[in-house]
């Protein structure tokens, strides 16, 4: 069905993977896969419902049982081995992850190392789920500490990084020593299936790791009731993981949520305002501004303000628009109808309000889902783009005179997951890094994201932390044993 080209046609996967099996789509039951820079239809999955999602939850927990017995130092083999074909096959996941999502092939590249690196980080981790000894209260006791699996995981991805959203949740839950079933977002189910498709070749058991296709009402239902699946992990809006919350509760799950966002940006007056500005960029435009990371508010310093919005309006006006597949595009579509209906709301919202664009401003002229990038000045905290995240390409400048008040304003939100900063006052970096309600901090970078480090939010942004050591400890219980009759020999 698709003209996409690939080295390897094979990794353009249009079935779920079920239990170890592939299940293609049949006439009745296709959901086709758009592309949203042309709306090329690019291939097809299954439209799958609760009957897949108990056969993959059954098989999970049946492959879960010799998976957890296998040796850390075997598990983290084949996620190596999994990271290793990934890399191998860079430019076909770029390509698939491309047409399905609309982003740059370069970025989309770029995505693909990001997501690999998850399977390399955790493939390490794994060898690394330390419990500890803690000295016993009485004299014939030893408390011990025990990791162990935490059973059979539930991942819910969305579409804005169709790739790094699976790798940083099956990364993890492979290396402790569990099974996942994914439900990737409609929108990207191919870039899903070519993964599933890599972890087979790279040696998961069939059964671990399943991927259904499908209704997101009957699948996400299938998934919260079960009593079999002891953790969900759901990257995507706040709405859906609030309701996903409350789905869970009667099975008591545990739950990790990376959820919205609505990221302040503060441009000090000491900072570097040409660092600034290209920090700005990569956190308010990567992926068109479609991340929960993206900076939503950005704040800046009166001494600094015209300076910044003009290098800022001058940088962005260089770059360039279109289909992600052709060459020198720094911004591709936005995903969907709804996606252009919000950013149209936000800028018609902040202009009746009196805020005034210095760049872009309108639908681009390319039509269908492309918008220009924005800049909009004399934002005020009334206006939509203050309080809500936009998740488009629209930069909203503040101007402010002190330090406190842009850290008052910055925590005036319902979220708190990502924030940055410039500054070069190392007592004010301090002081500001403590102040700021979030879980993530970039002080003068605009882009934090590594598998290195704890990626997640506070308040209504979510629970828990993906990558790192302690997105490891996520997917594990602790287990205490306490070891007596030791001095009675
Ligand atoms: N934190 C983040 O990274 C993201 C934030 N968002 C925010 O959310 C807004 C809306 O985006 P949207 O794609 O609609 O995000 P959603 O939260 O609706 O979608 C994310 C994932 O949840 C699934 N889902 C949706 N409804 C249910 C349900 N009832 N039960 C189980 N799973 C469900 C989706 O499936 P399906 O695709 O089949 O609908 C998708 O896999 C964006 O504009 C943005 O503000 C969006 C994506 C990522
Ligand atoms: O939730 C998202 O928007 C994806 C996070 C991207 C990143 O890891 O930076």
């Amino acid at each position: 069905m698709s003209d996409l080209q690939l080295k390897d046609p094979s990794l353009l996967v249009e079935a779920a993977y079920v239990a170890g099996a592939w299940v293609e789509a049949t006439d009745e039951n296709a959901i086709n896969v758009t592309n949203p820079a042309t709306g090329a239809v690019i291939g097809r999955v299954p439209n799958l419902g609760a009957a897949e999602t108990d056969a993959a939850i059954e098989a999970a927990a049946e492959a879960m049982k010799a998976w957890a017995q296998r040796t850390a130092k075997d598990r983290a083999q084949v996620l190596r081995r999994w990271h290793d074909l990934m890399m191998e096959h860079q430019d076909d996941l770029g390509t698939i992850l491309t047409a399905e999502q609309g982003k740059p092939l370069a970025e989309a590249k770029g995505e693909i190392a990001y997501s690999a690196s998850f399977l390399e980080w955790f493939s390490e981790e794994a060898r690394r789920a330390y419990g500890d000894i803690t000295p016993g209260h009485a004299p014939d006791k030893r408390l011990l500490t025990l990791k162990q699996p935490i059973g059979v995981v539930a991942a819910i991805t969305p579409w804005n990084f169709p790739s790094a959203m699976i790798t940083r949740k099956a990364g993890p839950a492979f290396a402790a020593g569990c099974a996942m079933v994914l439900k990737p977002a409609i929108q990207t189910p191919l870039s899903a299936t070519a993964l599933a498709l890599l972890g087979e070749r790279a040696g998961l058991p069939k059964g671990l790791f399943s991927v259904v296709t499908g209704s997101a009402g009957a699948i996400g239902g299938a998934l919260t009731s079960s009593k079999t699946v002891r953790k969900l992990t759901f990257t995507g809006s706040t709405e859906i993981g609030a309701l996903l919350y409350e789905q869970c509760a009667p099975t008591i799950k545990k739950l990790g949520l990376e959820l919205g966002g609505n990221a302040p940006f503060i441009v000090f007056d000491d900072a570097d305002v040409d660092a600034a500005v290209e920090g700005a960029v990569i956190a308010k435009f990567r992926n068109n501004g479609q991340t929960c990371v993206c900076a939503n508010r950005i704040y800046v310093q009166a001494g600094v303000y015209d300076e910044f919005a003009e290098k800022l309006a001058a940088k962005v006006a260089t770059l360039a628009t279109g289909n992600g597949f052709d060459e020198g595009i720094t911004f591709g579509p936005l995903i969907d109808d709804a996606a252009v209906a919000k950013v149209k709301e936000h800028v018609e919202d902040a202009t009746s309000k009196g805020a005034s664009v210095a760049l872009g401003g309108e639908a681009h002229d390319l039509g269908g889902l492309f918008y220009q990038p924005t800049i909009l000045t004399d934002v005020t905290s009334d206006m939509l783009v203050t309080i809500e995240e936009t998740f488009g390409p629209v930069a909203p400048l503040f101007k402010f005179d002190k330090e406190s008040e842009a850290v008052e304003a910055a925590n005036d939100t319902d979220f708190g997951l990502a924030s940055y900063f410039y500054s070069r006052d190392l007592a004010r970096v301090w002081r500001v890094s403590e102040a700021l309600d979030f879980g993530m901090v970039g002080v003068n970078t605009g882009l934090i994201s590594t598998a290195e480090a704890p990626f997640g939010g506070v308040k209504m942004s979510g629970l828990g932390r993906e990558g790192s050591r302690y997105g490891l400890e996520d997917f594990m219980e602790t287990k205490y044993v306490c070891m007596g009759g030791i001095d009675e020999a």
